[in-house]
């Protein structure tokens, strides 16, 4: 049997609910049948156990029955004080039962008892605080929850301890609520009860208490919001919702269209209806099962529908009487107690007027329908009807950790009914300007909207939070990293506005121009502007954050070579970090042969190539050199950022966003500020800036996209980082011709006829699939492995070469080595080809079963071709006829930021980003990404605004502590 420890030295308040518990625990037991064993000296107290527990069998804790009969033959003040506790328990007062005593005698009595009963350790509080139950929760707690309304949602004045039916019945299935199991944990843990806030510090004036006090209310941990038991505090508390905050942002669903009640009532219909109750009866349908049924009559007037009836007055309305029968059912012996039955009975009175409104079901018998989840409010007088009726979309919540959303939905609305008006952290000039309601309003919009509308804008409102809290956080980050005001000033002005200032060519570097010079072709204005912007950057003593946006084969790279350039030309060194191998080796092989062409400059930047599969020796010279200042510009893999590797002077980290480069590996790399003492040998600086200052600062970041990414997702990834885009396309672009096929005899044939075409003019052709090998469970991918011997035969003129990621570093340079050169024509490939991979001369694009890639990455697929002079085709060739709709988009567009907008409405951010990337992108509880993108540049605004109106947001208290809330430090990287 479950043995009870009873602690009186708890705090008040959670005495209060021991005492609770500890009467739950004795009329249980008794009821099982023990009650005759209690002895009490009060006939009057023990008859009422009596007639409360006569019907039940269950037995009663054996040490506290002891206790309780010791105390029979034990000292009087030793049995009043037992006694005491029981009487109050059983709601008696201490005078009912037993005299007061002088402090005396009761601190003899406690030194006896504490020897008596060594499982009850007796403290010095007062008893009545102990038991009395209007103490129910602390005057702190107050001080946080109180509003006008309050008491209308404390506890309804049910017995005390026993628990609410109608907001636990949902919770019973699910919980095994087994009443004992919990009674030490509960009696023993009286801390929950004060009020815990999960706050950090919040700094506030006198004058701000108030609002700050009501800031706080959604750090209140859900113990302390009147009006729950602690059993549902402990349920709610256990499913993640441990504070008011995650309560209300348990959102629904969805909402449906509740209606008024009418003539024609459809099964499943949301209704609300307004009528009588007729009946209500609480039934005890087994030892461990009742149910309530309440039946309330419900007059409705309309027109009638009826098609015989036509020949009435149209204006002629009619009437029916609707009987509804809600239902609610309870799990658990002590739902089956008549006194429980009695009150819950009671609480639906016959002749009530009430208004209900949830989902009907249609029961056999004409005009009676069954409500099972509903709402029900009673309306003090007849008149109220009309009022209360109002059509509203009515709230469907998700389940939660077996918590009902009938559940949910009656603590949020009591939530709702305490939540403090001046609670919005945001600045009312914000809330202003973007045209929000204030954050009181939007919670109650959400939960309880009058119309769409109204929700609508409160959940327009939330999005704007979970953005701008982002945004502020990143923006705010960056400028505690910054000295000066004015240095901050300047900041926040390049952010508002981006495209601000550029350096003219004539003012690059020798070096730079030379480089230019060097290019086998000239630049295009987006790609001399792009550079400008950085350069611009460069030569300022704030890190630069930027990135480089442009679509597949713009040219992106020759603008990162610009400015490793510029970073060598004043005596620094120039990491560029690439996501594969390949591509490394490619951007190695490009910056080398554009160096040997370069003329007239006294000494060439000195570069090297730093990989996974660079071997030991090699790449410990390597890492030497960049020590040393012996090589300027580095071009490698993740290894670049490896903990061994030292630089003496790297100025610039240039990271293909493939890589989905963070602010942890920005972080990384400013790990690596440069020593002051050493400065690159190509150190034929033609600037004079540099300054000490300089020498201690972290190095610029460009990152460069190939994905065009939507401003929305670069803002959501990023926050803080300053754009540039490439919007052309070198001059002489051939757009590529894209066809669609699908993949039956007939297309491939047509397919396979186009490729002989190309490759008998000269081209080269990829040919890329899904998949590396067959496999058994989808036998419809075409996989690279297993058709090169298919294509080899087709196309016996031909020498093909297979490429995909299981093979070794060198084995896939040779492959594509290859087919740059031109030794072999076809290459099968898997999707490693995506990204970056540079052969002007290639012309064909295959990709099987095309169905299996993103829009975005088929865009990027394409963009490997038509990369020269050359006309070049894409052939997508779809499994299935249905695959083809989305195919045919890519035949449509050939604009990037199109198509990545489409994919981000299609498919999400996530596909758009590929895994690696989108597991960076915060995850935002209401707004979707791809439908809210606008707000998030609302939000961006909204930051700017705020920061630069306060840098540190002192003027703004409520903000920064919401701030710390919701965006700890520690989330941001870095
Ligand atoms: N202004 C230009 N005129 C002609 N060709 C150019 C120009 N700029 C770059 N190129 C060439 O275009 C091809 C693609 O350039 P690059 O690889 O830099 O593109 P990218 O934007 O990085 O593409 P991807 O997104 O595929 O990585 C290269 O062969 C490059 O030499």
């Amino acid at each position: 049997m479950a043995a009870v420890t009873l602690s009186l030295v708890q705090p008040p308040c959670s005495m209060c609910f021991a005492g609770r518990r500890l009467r739950s625990v004795i009329v249980i037991q008794a009821q099982r049948g023990n009650w005759s064993k209690m002895r009490f000296s009060n006939l009057f107290f023990s008859s009422k156990v009596w007639k409360i527990t006569y019907r039940s069998k269950h037995s009663f804790p054996d040490n506290l029955l002891e206790q309780v009969e010791k105390c029979a033959n034990a000292r009087l003040e030793t049995q009043s004080k037992l006694i005491s506790k029981v009487a109050a328990l059983m709601e008696y007062d201490d005078d009912d039962v037993f005299d007061q005593k002088s402090d005396k005698q009761v601190k003899e009595e406690l030194e006896s008892a504490c020897k008596r009963f060594p499982a009850i350790s007796l403290g010095y509080s007062r008893p009545v605080e102990l038991y009395s139950r209007n103490k129910f929760s602390e005057e702190a707690n107050r001080s946080i929850l109180k509003t006008p309304n309050e008491n209308s949602f404390l506890p309804t004045p049910m017995p005390v301890g026993w628990l609410d039916p109608d907001s636990l019945s949902g919770t019973l299935s699910s919980f095994s609520p087994e009443p004992l199991m919990n009674v030490r944990e509960e009696i023993s843990d009286g801390s929950s009860f004060t009020v815990q806030t999960a706050t950090s510090e919040v700094e506030t004036t006198p004058e701000e208490e108030d609002s700050a006090s009501a800031q706080l209310f959604l750090s209140c941990t859900i113990g302390s919001m009147p009006g729950l038991s602690k059993r549902q505090s402990y349920q709610l508390d256990t499913c993640g919702f441990h504070t008011m905050r995650k309560l209300l942002h348990h959102f629904p669903r969805t909402y449906v269209d509740l209606q008024n009640a009418h003539l024609d009532i459809e099964d499943g219909q949301y209704l609300i209806f307004v009528g009588k109750i007729v009946s209500s009866k609480a039934v005890r349908a087994s030892s461990s099962f009742s149910f309530l049924e309440v039946i309330v009559s419900c007059e409705v007037t309309g027109r009638d529908q009826n098609p015989e009836n036509l020949s009435c007055n149209a204006d002629d309305k009619v009437g029916k009487t609707f009987y509804l029968h809600l239902k609610r059912f309870f799990r658990g012996a002590r739902f089956t107690w008549q006194p429980f039955l009695n009150s819950i009975q009671e609480k639906h009175r016959p002749g009530d007027f009430v208004c209900v409104s949830g989902k009907v079901k249609a029961l056999r018998a004409e005009n009676h329908f069954e409500m099972k989840e509903y709402n029900i409010d009673v309306l003090r007088d007849e008149d109220e009807s009309s009022l209360s009726a109002q059509v509203r979309p009515y709230p469907i919540y998700p389940a939660k950790g077996g918590l009902s959303p009938k559940f949910l939905s009656d603590v949020i609305s009591r939530a709702l009914r305490i939540l403090p008006t001046n609670m919005d952290p945001l600045p009312k000039e914000i809330t202003t300007i973007f045209g929000l309601p204030s954050l009181h309003d939007a919670y109650i919009g959400i939960h309880e909207p009058k119309n769409l509308d109204e929700a609508d804008l409160a959940r327009k409102r939330l999005i704007f939070d979970e953005f701008f809290y982002l945004q502020l956080a990143r923006l705010y980050q960056m400028l505690q990293g910054l000295g000066t005001k004015l240095e901050k000033d300047v900041l926040l002005e390049k952010f508002k506005n981006p495209v601000l200032n550029s350096v003219y060519i004539e003012d690059w570097s020798t070096l730079s121009k030379s480089f230019v010079k060097a290019l086998p072709y000239s630049l295009t204005p987006s790609q001399l502007s792009a550079a400008s912007e950085i350069i611009w950057d460069l030569k300022r003593p704030i890190p630069m954050n930027r990135l480089l946006q442009g679509d597949v084969g713009c040219g992106k790279t020759v603008v990162a070579f610009l400015a490793c350039m510029e970073v060598v030309a004043s005596g620094y060194q120039a990491a560029f970090m690439a996501p594969t191998e390949l591509l490394a080796i490619q951007h190695y092989e490009q910056l080398r042969d554009l160096l040997e062409k370069m003329e007239g400059v006294s000494s060439k930047p000195t570069i090297g190539l730093l990989t996974g599969s660079t071997p030991t020796k090699q790449s410990r010279m390597i890492r030497q050199d960049l020590q040393s200042g012996a090589i300027s510009i580095i071009i490698g893999t993740h290894s670049l950022i490896a903990e061994k590797i030292e630089y003496s002077a790297l100025r610039i980290a240039i990271v293909d966003e493939q890589q989905r480069f963070g602010v942890i590996q920005r972080g990384k790399f400013n790990s690596k500020l440069y020593g002051a003492s050493v400065i690159s040998k190509t150190g034929s600086s033609d600037s004079d800036d540099t300054t000490k200052a300089d020498l201690n600062m972290a190095p610029h970041v460009l990152a460069m996209s190939a994905t065009p990414i939507p401003r929305s997702l670069a803002l959501a990834l990023y926050g803080d980082i300053s754009l540039t885009q490439i919007t052309d396309m070198p001059v002489g672009r051939i757009p590529v011709e894209t066809h669609i096929f699908e993949g039956n005899e007939t297309g491939f044939k047509e397919v396979y006829s186009m490729m002989l075409k190309d490759l008998e003019s000269g081209g080269r052709v990829y040919l890329v699939y899904p998949v590396i090998e067959q496999s058994e469970q989808l036998p419809q991918l075409r996989a690279a492995s297993a058709d090169l011997e298919v294509i080899s035969q087709k196309f016996p003129n031909y020498s093909c070469g297979l490429l995909h990621g299981r093979m070794k570093s060198d084995d896939k340079e040779e492959a594509l080595r290859k087919f740059r050169s031109g030794e072999t024509q076809i290459l099968l490939s898997t999707q490693v080809i995506e990204i970056g991979v540079d052969v002007p001369d290639a012309s064909m694009m295959v990709v099987m079963n095309a169905e299996r890639f993103g829009i975005a990455q088929l865009h990027q697929l394409r963009g490997r071709v038509g990369r020269g002079t050359r006309k070049s085709k894409c052939l997508l060739i779809g499994s299935t006829a249905n695959s083809l709709k989305r195919l045919n988009m890519l035949g449509k567009s050939s604009d990037g930021f199109y198509l990545a907008n489409i994919d981000l409405l299609l498919r999400g951010p996530g596909d758009l980003l590929g895994k690696k990337q989108s597991g960076h992108l915060p995850e935002f509880p209401v707004a979707r990404l791809e439908m809210d993108g606008n707000m998030l540049q609302e939000a961006h605004i909204a930051a700017l605004k705020v920061l630069g109106d306060s840098h540190d947001l002192e003027k703004f208290p409520a903000l920064r502590a919401e701030l710390s809330m919701r965006q700890p430090l520690c989330l941001l990287g870095d």
